[in-house]
């Protein structure tokens, strides 16, 4: 399953990505922690020390492309499969183990308590253009886009604060989007920009309270969020303690913080994953890479004369688990 945290800046997006990435791993199964956060600290938060970063990948982007762009599609993941048949050159599909394929293997690292960091690397200032900052984040959608997360298999994104997050379409490849919302009336301002936006793109979301202090702040976020507000967590003294440079592990985490970071699981988990939509997008995905190398390969004049149902027609996309 595809996870993304999303908020206001400063709300616990990356604190709540890398707990709930640590309890995750912690329940068995592959967990990959994506930074996509313009303020890149998901390491960080994940125990990782400066020097054990993995390569950034928005700056690899060529190197990235280049790869999934391989000849013959190579898929042997026993677990997780999608067969499909491009007309032209293969598109690589890549699975969530590290020994399968060089994505994950050269742009991952391992987190001491399990779960791989994956980044886009930092953002400097001339980065911060709308068009630098999709080639960055486009990385990470490519990634999504040929990537197939098999039955207990989670990817968590730690997506950048606020209407960026949205300006691409990195924010409809997820199966639950978990919006962390702090009681107060700007947090609830950004669910009430992001709920328009999940409905117009049908993308699911529940909000997250975090930083809570006591029952007048959950009954705030209640007030305002309704029945979208699925669990909150409480201001956490172990995450301040770990902030100002404490060792910390799950262990060290407030009890009724820990359940909440259950709660949040067993919700992503009980989302039947929608495997239509899954495949529609696969599907719109190969057929637009298909479209592009005809285009290429016999100019465009002449492949729009091609009945487009007499060329793609032929491509099955059978999703097996
Ligand atoms: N439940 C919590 N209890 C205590 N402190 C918290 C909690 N959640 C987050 N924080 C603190 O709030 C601050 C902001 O958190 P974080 O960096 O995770 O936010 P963010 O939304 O990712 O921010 P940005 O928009 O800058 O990326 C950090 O100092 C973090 O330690």
């Amino acid at each position: 399953m595809r996870v993304a945290f999303v908020g206001k800046g400063g709300s616990g997006k990356t604190t709540l990505s890398a707990l709930f990435a640590r309890y995750t791993a912690r329940q068995g199964g592959p967990v990959v922690a994506v930074d996509a956060d313009i303020n890149q600290h998901l390491g960080m938060v994940l125990g990782v020390e400066e020097d054990g970063l993995p390569r950034p990948m928005g700056s690899h982007l060529a190197e990235i492309k280049e790869w999934l762009r391989g000849d013959n599609p190579r898929i042997t993941s026993a677990a997780a499969m999608v067969k499909t048949t491009p007309p032209g050159r293969g598109s690589r599909l890549l699975n969530l183990d590290p020994a399968d394929d060089p994505v994950h293997a050269r742009f991952s690292a391992v987190t001491p308590e399990g779960p791989r960091l994956m980044v886009t690397g930092p953002f400097n200032e001339e980065d911060l253009g709308v068009a630098c900052y999709h080639s960055k984040v486009g990385a990470v959608e490519l990634y999504l886009n040929h990537l197939v997360d098999g039955h207990g298999e989670h990817v968590v994104v730690d997506m950048t604060a606020g209407a960026d997050s949205f300006a691409s379409g990195l924010f409809t490849r997820f199966d639950m989007t978990f919006l962390v919302a702090e009681p107060t009336r700007q947090g609830v301002g950004v669910y009430r920009q992001y709920r328009e936006y999940a409905a117009d793109y049908d993308v699911p979301i529940a909000v997250v309270g975090n930083k809570v202090q006591g029952p007048g702040d959950v009954a705030f976020l209640r007030e305002h969020i309704g029945d979208d507000l699925l669990v909150c967590l409480e201001h956490s003294a172990a995450v301040r303690a770990m902030e100002q440079g404490r060792p910390f592990t799950l262990e060290d985490l407030e009890p009724a913080n820990a359940d909440a970071l259950g709660v949040l699981l067993k919700h992503v988990d009980s989302q039947e994953k929608d495997w239509e939509r899954f495949g529609r997008q696969t599907v719109e995905f190969h057929l637009r890479n298909a479209r592009a190398w005809a285009n290429r390969a016999v100019g465009e004049d002449l492949a729009a004369q091609v009945d487009p149902d007499f060329v793609f027609g032929p491509t099955r996309v059978s999703l097996q688990r």
